[in-house]
């Protein structure tokens, strides 16, 4: 089953590309990190598959519809934006009947759970809220709607080492519980690296990788051995980046295969080396990525 399903997807904002050449298959049922630097084109994704912004190029479809194309697709979706909108002028009560009057699926123990368990107070007008406190009341709102899929962008920037502990452990349960999928934009990898089961990197408005985490470490490597041409390497190592000194080389591969060579000293990569490799590396070629689908 696909969450979201994007193919030739672009977005331009007057002469410049926010997004280009987007094809992506986000699967259902699992917690996929978005990341990238800044100015990549994560919120411009997140925006085209929440209905907020229409495509330029391509197709994007989300819970197998159109984003924004009518009531049942709003229901299905979840989309928690980077400044945590809320309604500033109502109290934090007002706000879960607003949740519960405008979403069919509301979930309204689970967000009055949640409210007690912050510590939030329901007659507190949410515009004297703290940023974290505003954070917590939107996500509240967002995993109550029980959508099918979430959107989130950035959703733990503002909280707490605590406050962001509890609230991925909320996420995963609603993934464990009711099939929840999740799409987040994040840089805390070590987050997503707790988190996250899939992964998309994004780097110059293109998807650089792409693909299961497991799979994804369990195919790079970083090899150190005496220097050598990178041309003499096994066809199916795909070069992601390359260090040399005069007597020693330093390369990250991608490959299905083992690496059989035994000049090689062979390591394996966390999913920060992963991201940081592919974000250090803009240039690491598209095409070799499609493999890893
Ligand atoms: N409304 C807009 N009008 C013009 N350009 C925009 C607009 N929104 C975003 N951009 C540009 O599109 C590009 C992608 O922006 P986007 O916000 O999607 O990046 P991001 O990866 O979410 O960045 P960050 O990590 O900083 O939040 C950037 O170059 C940005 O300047």
């Amino acid at each position: 089953m696909i969450a979201l399903r994007a193919q030739g997807l672009g977005k331009k904002y007057k002469s410049k590309w926010a997004l280009t050449h987007c094809t992506l298959d986000i699967p259902a049922g699992h917690v996929t990190g978005l990341v990238g630097p800044n100015g990549a084109g994560k919120s411009t994704l997140l925006n085209l598959a929440s209905g907020m912004l229409e495509p330029t190029t391509g197709r994007i479809e989300v819970c197998g519809g159109v984003p924004g194309s009518g009531p049942a697709q709003l229901a299905k979706v979840g989309y928690v934006a980077q400044n945590t909108p809320v309604y500033a002028g109502l109290t934090v009560e007002e706000h879960l009947r607003l949740g519960a009057h405008l979403n069919p699926g509301w979930d309204d123990a689970l967000a009055r759970k949640r409210v007690e368990r912050i510590g939030l107070d329901p007659r507190q007008a949410a515009g004297k809220l703290s940023g974290g406190q505003r954070a917590q009341l939107a996500l509240t709102l967002g995993i109550a709607k029980r959508p099918e899929l979430l959107l989130l962008d950035e959703p733990v920037a503002a909280l707490d080492p605590l406050a962001r502990r509890d609230f991925l452990k909320d996420l995963m349960e609603s993934v464990a519980e009711h099939g929840l999928s999740v799409l987040m934009s994040s840089h805390l990898v070590a987050d997503l690296e707790r988190v996250c089961d899939h992964l998309v990197v994004l780097v110059a408005s293109q998807v650089r990788l792409e693909g299961d985490v497991e799979h994804l470490l369990a195919t790079h490597h970083r090899l150190t051995g005496p220097r050598r041409d990178l041309e003499t390497l096994p066809s199916d190592q795909h070069v992601v980046s390359a260090e040399h000194t005069d007597r020693q080389t330093t390369v990250v591969v991608r490959t299905d295969g083992p690496i059989l060579d035994p000049a090689w000293s062979v390591t394996g990569l966390n999913l920060e080396d992963l991201v940081l490799e592919y974000m250090s590396n803009p240039t690491a070629s598209r095409p070799a990525l499609e493999v890893l689908r």
